[in-house]
């Protein structure tokens, strides 16, 4: 008798998140500027499973991810990353349901890389802290810090000097215009202003603050200008990062919703509802 087991996966969330404004102060010797923002994480991302192996040392993907070679993919340098780190003998393969938009300046793979440190951190054993795990995470974005901490949060630095900011209840449509806009192209462009005078974060209203990319990047890509036009009719709508995303605040999800479905099709897009920890804590804790 031919009997399938189909092994459930256990899956770890891999949230996106927003830039709810974005000041560029300036520039370090290194070339990374220094940043003022407010990170507002989500409850809808991407989702990681891994099996582990204990007789093997080799970490893959179970299924590629498009147009990502296996060695440039961040969740495999990540799960590197950390078994030279700890010294690891174990191995895994990692399936990723990717739902997010890549280039799209809601932390697809920087959150993708900090889910995969937390879990195998756990998984492994290897006992690394939340402040070792941030660390080794710097080495692979600025935002990977922030989403191994999970928490809603201003950031200063070049992004890894976190302090918690809890938000009011709010929702979010998030829309990508199908760009691809390179957060390293946007960086190194002599348009970017790069001189906000810094804010105290006791002074932060959503009104008096922006996002320093925003112009340079809608300049370089008319579909971002297009869908900052269209949604800021119906919300005050905002890039997120270095782009292509855009997002609108509402403070119920139905009206989110409501203008959603008169979105052109062209548009991805979704609703989400801001979060003040991450489901990756949470599922974390569920762990323990
Ligand atoms: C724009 C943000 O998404 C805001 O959350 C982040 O600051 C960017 O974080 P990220 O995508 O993880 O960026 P990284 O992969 O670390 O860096 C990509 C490139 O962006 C530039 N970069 C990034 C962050 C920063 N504070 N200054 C920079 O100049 C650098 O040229 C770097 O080579
Ligand atoms: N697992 C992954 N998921 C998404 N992108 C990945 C991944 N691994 C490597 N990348 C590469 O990293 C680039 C940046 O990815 P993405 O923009 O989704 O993440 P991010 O840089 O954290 O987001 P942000 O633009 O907000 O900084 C992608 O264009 C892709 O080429």
């Amino acid at each position: 008798m031919n009997t399938s087991v189909t092994t459930q996966k256990d899956w770890w969330p891999s949230p996106a998140k927003l830039n709810l404004f974005l000041h560029i102060l300036g520039r370090y010797e290194n070339g990374y500027h220094q940043l003022q923002s407010l990170f507002q994480m989500l409850d809808y991302g991407d989702s990681l499973a891994f099996a582990i192996s204990t007789d093997n040392t080799e970490i893959k993907m179970d299924t590629p991810l498009e147009g990502v070679p296996d060695d440039e993919n961040l969740i495999i340098k990540a799960a590197r990353l950390l078994a030279r780190k700890a010294n690891c003998n174990k191995g895994a393969v990692i399936s990723l349901d990717k739902r997010l938009p890549m280039g799209g300046g809601i932390g697809g793979g920087s959150s993708n890389a900090a889910t995969t440190l937390v879990a195998l951190n756990y998984l492994w054993d290897t006992g690394l802290s939340e402040d070792e795990l941030a660390e080794l995470g710097l080495s692979l974005g600025a935002d990977v810090p922030i989403f191994v901490r999970g928490l809603t949060a201003f950031a200063g630095g070049i992004g890894e000097d976190i302090t918690p900011a809890p938000q009011p209840e709010q929702y979010f449509l998030v829309a990508n215009p199908n760009v691809h806009v390179s957060t390293a192209e946007v960086f190194t462009s002599e348009d970017l202003p790069r001189n906000t005078p810094p804010m105290r974060w006791e002074d932060y209203e959503f009104e008096k603050t922006w996002n320093d990319c925003q112009q340079l990047v809608a300049n370089l890509h008319p579909e971002v200008a297009n869908l900052l036009q269209w949604l800021v009719h119906y919300a005050p709508s905002r890039m997120t990062g270095t782009g292509a995303c855009v997002f609108a605040t509402f403070s119920d999800y139905t009206l989110a919703e409501q203008v959603r479905a008169k979105m052109p099709e062209a548009w991805q897009s979704f609703v989400a509802k801001g979060v003040n920890r991450s489901p990756l804590l949470d599922k974390l804790e569920q762990q323990r």
